[in-house]
């Protein structure tokens, strides 16, 4: 394909296609390079590498670069590879573009920034790749200004991420949200439903006297305790914006986006409904009573809360309300 024609089809500005810089044919160009000490040693290189042209015109290759993209050697030394990126927005383009656009006499090396390639092996397969730009000096590019990019994958990378998150977000006996998390999501939410004039609500759960528990079944039993109501909660939350959490001890809490005052509370009769019912079956004390919890139930709507710690507050105080007044029991304003 014209060099200035697949400009023209990526859309690119006219500006960019008057450039009059000097671009061999790549095919030529890769013959002449294979065997050049550039060509030899991008070969030895362990990352994937890709050399372009100032238009962006794939004009060598190696291995690596070539199973990334998941395509021949001589294939891609025809492309150019701004086609390979999945770009949307456009903004990558215009990054590389601008990386490529320099004048002969500059030295160019781009900090790193992320592209998605699209594998051409793999159709609707998308890689994160990492890609750095930095232009060869004149005595390796033969009169034609040449640009090296690396790309790293960011697969793996991206899913050790995933899992570091994950956990530094997790309570580690329940898998419920930890504090960490709950706090987060509380004040990323408050924002959000304040700025839609939208109600939140909050429910926090305390299990009565369970110092008691453990000292009747001992610790081990207690953590199985915790990790039953834990799933139990986690299976009540009634959608995807609701997030429970293990707020402290054998604390839990549960954020209510766009939540009406009287929704949360028929969700706080509901759990404790529950809870009742797991208790019953699971946790009798031997005087024969059964464990119970408090909860406290607080809602901002029509700006009633200045900010989410006074509507925690509110929560917490209904909590110890509930507790003062006799436990196993639900407060709300
Ligand atoms: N097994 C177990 N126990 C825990 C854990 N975290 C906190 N606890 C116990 O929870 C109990 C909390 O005791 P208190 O704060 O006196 O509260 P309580 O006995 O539930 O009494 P009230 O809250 O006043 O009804 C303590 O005995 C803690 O050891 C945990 O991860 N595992």
């Amino acid at each position: 394909m014209q060099i200035n024609a697949y400009w023209r089809q990526l859309g690119m500005q006219s500006s960019m296609l008057s450039k009059n810089k000097t671009v061999n044919s790549p095919l030529k160009l890769f013959n002449f390079y294979k065997d050049s000490s550039l060509g030899r040693m991008i070969n030895f290189i362990n990352e994937a590498v890709i050399v372009v042209n100032a238009n962006g015109t794939i004009e060598m290759v190696n291995a690596n670069a070539s199973a990334l993209i998941g395509q021949t050697r001589e294939v891609l030394l025809s492309e150019n590879l701004l086609s390979f990126f999945s770009d949307d927005t456009g903004k990558v383009q215009s990054h590389v573009i601008q990386c490529l656009d320099s004048s002969e006499s500059e030295t160019i090396e781009s900090p790193p920034f992320e592209v998605v390639i699209k594998q051409q092996n793999k159709p609707y397969h998308n890689v994160s790749v990492e890609i750095s730009i930095s232009s060869l000096p004149e005595e390796l590019s033969a009169n034609n200004s040449l640009f090296i990019c690396i790309l790293r994958d960011l697969t793996l990378h991206k899913a050790e991420y995933a899992t570091l998150k994950k956990k530094a977000e997790t309570d580690f006996l329940t898998g419920l949200a930890n504090r960490h998390k709950f706090s987060d999501y509380l004040t990323r939410q408050w924002i959000l439903c304040n700025s839609n004039n939208l109600p939140i609500s909050l429910i926090l759960i305390d299990i009565d006297h369970f110092k008691l528990f453990n000292d009747e079944y001992g610790h081990i039993a207690g953590d199985r305790c915790l990790k039953r109501i834990g799933d139990l909660l986690d299976l009540s939350m009634p959608n995807r914006d609701t997030l429970a959490a293990r707020y402290g001890g054998e604390e839990f809490a549960i954020v209510l986006p766009n939540c009406s005052a009287q929704t949360a509370q028929l969700l706080a009769i509901r759990i404790k409904r529950h809870l009742a019912q797991l208790s019953s079956r699971h946790f009798v004390f031997s005087s024969n009573s059964r464990l119970t919890v408090s909860m406290g139930v607080a809602t901002n709507e029509n700006h009633r809360y200045e900010s989410k710690e006074s509507l925690l507050n509110a929560a917490d105080t209904l909590l110890y309300q509930a507790k003062a007044q006799g436990r196993d029991q639900i407060c709300y304003l």
